[in-house]
């Protein structure tokens, strides 16, 4: 175990992964602590420098009277980075961790290189919410408020299926120190970033359990679309804590994202041609480039070139528009223009861009009223095949 003091308090962290890796930081959530990342990090690990903390008042890490402010947890996770000497990084946050890492981007903005928003917004929840959350703590201890908080935490499937891990988890969560969890609530209750998450300038990932009661898809996806160029995912099957619930697929999502955002950060000094073979990739997946890659002849080189350069690293390289609203666009053009293998190949990148199945059938209505009725029905044909192919995991090559 090991411990560092950041602004006078004892912090609980672990580093795993590979030294030399992309550095990524987790914040945890209210109640819970640097566990609940371990199965994210283990899949990571081979490709990043991992580290995890526990948040002041949580897990090991040393309790402090409360209130807390969100300006304090920042302190604290910027002071632990520059005690650990990470100069550098990718932030990932879950809940109130998500919070804080907004804090960080926004206290700090050139010192970050991609930021993953986990079940989380700009402002969560009401003042009289938090108040009678803090009330509740202060007079019957965290564990009488564990069962409520943890039927948020879970799909009604983990804890049917898992009883035993729900057991744990709300232990963990039973066992926060009352100042700990009462003084992170009034961090929670004060903070409202509205403001600041629309002046986040770093590629960002949002991501939220389809099935989260505490912070619901619908204002989760509300804070992703004040933040410019984010994208936004929906977790399927999952509650508030997806890095518990769908862990391979959090670390897939996390992984992803590195990967689109190194060709992002790349973008600014990389040439177009560069910056759209990344693009390209992150939307298309990087199958399908090596394929089309490894087609090209001197007879489609120049063409090759122009389209990577044009298409991918101008037009979609420009953060004006997120990835999915320029994939609706393009689906509905494509549509539009009778192409048909240009329309299924650009479904099946809905995976990638966050455009939904809803998204597309409402591209295709407009298709409809604005360049007629036979286009956006065949359109409709050749969408539902490449969809229910997704679905049914055949085009998830
Ligand atoms: O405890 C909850 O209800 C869920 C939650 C809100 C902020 C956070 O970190 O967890």
């Amino acid at each position: 175990m090991s411990f560092v003091t950041v602004n006078g308090n004892a912090v609980h962290y672990r580093r795993s992964g590979t030294p030399g890796g992309r550095r990524v930081l987790f914040l945890n959530s209210l109640g819970s602590d640097l566990r609940i990342w371990e199965a994210v990090a283990v899949e990571l690990g081979s490709r990043c420098e991992i580290l995890t903390y526990d948040m002041r008042g949580h897990g090991l890490t040393q309790v402090s009277p409360a209130p807390y402010t969100l300006d304090l947890l920042v302190d604290d996770a910027l002071g632990l980075l520059d005690a650990l000497g990470w100069p550098a990084g990718t932030l990932v946050g879950l809940s109130v961790g998500g919070l804080v890492a907004q804090g960080m981007v926004a206290r700090d903005p050139g010192r970050f290189d991609a930021l993953v928003l986990m079940d989380t917004a700009a402002k969560i929840g009401t003042a009289e919410s938090w108040n009678e959350r803090i009330a509740a703590v202060e007079a019957g201890g965290v564990a009488s408020v564990a069962d409520a908080v943890v039927s948020r935490w879970f799909s009604p499937a983990f804890a049917k299926e898992q009883p035993a891990s729900l057991f744990g988890w709300r232990t963990m969560l039973a066992q926060t120190s009352t100042a700990g969890y009462a003084g992170t609530c009034a961090a929670l209750r004060d903070a409202d970033l509205t403001k600041a998450a629309g002046a986040i300038s770093v590629p960002t990932l949002v991501l939220v359990g389809d099935g989260d009661l505490a912070t619901p898809p619908d204002l989760v996806e509300a804070t992703a679309r004040l933040i410019p160029g984010a994208r936004f995912e929906r977790v399927a099957g999952a509650g508030h804590l997806p890095c518990l619930e769908r862990p391979a697929e959090i670390a897939g999502a996390i992984a992803q994202h590195l990967e689109a955002s190194s060709a992002a950060t790349a973008g600014e000094g990389a040439s177009a041609f560069d910056r759209g073979m990344a693009v390209r990739r992150a939307v298309l997946g990087g199958e399908h480039v090596e394929r089309a890659t490894s087609a090209i002849t001197g007879f489609d080189a120049a063409f090759q070139r122009l389209i990577t350069e044009s298409a991918w690293g101008t037009v979609w390289s420009s953060p004006r528009l997120t990835r999915r609203e320029r994939s609706i666009v393009t689906i509905a053009l494509l549509a539009a223009l009778g192409q048909d293998d240009e329309v299924a190949m650009h479904v099946r990148a809905t995976r990638n861009t966050g455009a939904t199945a809803d998204d597309i059938a409402e591209a295709l209505m407009h298709v409809a009223i604005y360049a007629g009725v036979p286009a956006a029905n065949h359109a409709i044909k050749i969408a539902k095949t490449t969809l229910s192919g997704m679905t049914s995991g055949e085009a998830a090559r």
